[in-house]
């Protein structure tokens, strides 16, 4: 498989380039412990990552991935505060990148893609995470998922690249780890790449058809030459 006619390839964060999920974990643990609430393991709350900082807020407060509507609002609020000011002080103390991330990042951009990032994430943790992890100076652009009205799984974010940076979506190419990602792409009609080794709910990423499927970060600089 080859992507040709490519100039902008856009990269998810967590569970693409970087894995996360111990830091998350360290922080929604900390706001249970601190509500006195039931603690759980790193692989559980792993799968509940993808889709911004409040669902995984109210996955932690109901204690499974479908979450409890009846939580109270008032509890919501002072969790999400407990998990931000934890959360903003440890991002990168067991977050890590992905085998040959960076190297591959470079590559491509040397190669003259231009690079952008489409997080649900918050966009306050991007920036301070990309330093942190020495990935500074290679992207054109940054969203997270409180940056737009609407995030992944919607087209928006993806056609808001589009827009800014004057390219057609044919011209730009998804890569992420999740249904999201790849569920966004569709809707934005825009090809995709899908990653094995991240944060799917446990599910198979294949399952949602991506035009590509790596198990590992590298592949896509051999796609994309
Ligand atoms: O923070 C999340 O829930 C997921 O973030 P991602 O879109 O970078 O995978
Ligand atoms: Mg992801």
């Amino acid at each position: 498989m080859k992507f040709t006619s490519k100039e902008v390839i856009l990269f998810d964060l967590d569970g693409t380039l970087i894995d996360s999920a111990p830091d998350l974990s360290l922080a929604v643990n900390h706001m249970l412990s601190a509500l006195q609430r039931p603690t759980f393991e790193q692989d559980i709350i792993r799968s509940w990552v993808g889709n911004g900082a409040e669902v995984l807020v109210k996955r932690g407060l109901s204690g499974q991935d479908v979450i409890d509507e009846n939580i109270d609002p008032d509890l919501v609020e002072k969790s999400l505060q407990l998990f931000f000011n934890f959360y903003k002080k440890n991002l990168c103390v067991d977050t890590k990148l992905y085998p040959s991330v960076r190297a591959c990042l470079k590559i491509l951009k040397a190669k003259g893609y231009r690079l952008v990032i489409v997080t649900n994430k918050p966009f306050e943790f991007i920036e301070p995470i990309l330093e942190g992890l020495e990935l500074t100076g290679l992207f054109e652009m940054l969203l997270g998922g409180d940056s737009l009205e609407k995030r992944k799984p919607d087209a928006l974010p993806l056609l808001h690249v589009c827009e800014k940076l004057s390219v057609t979506v044919e011209q730009c190419l998804m890569v992420g780890d999740s249904k999201n990602d790849i569920l966004a792409a569709k809707a934005a009609k825009m090809e995709s790449i899908g990653l094995t080794y991240g944060y799917n709910y446990g599910e198979d990423i294949s399952r949602y058809n991506p035009e590509a499927v790596f198990d590992d970060f590298s592949d896509i600089v051999a796609t994309l030459s």
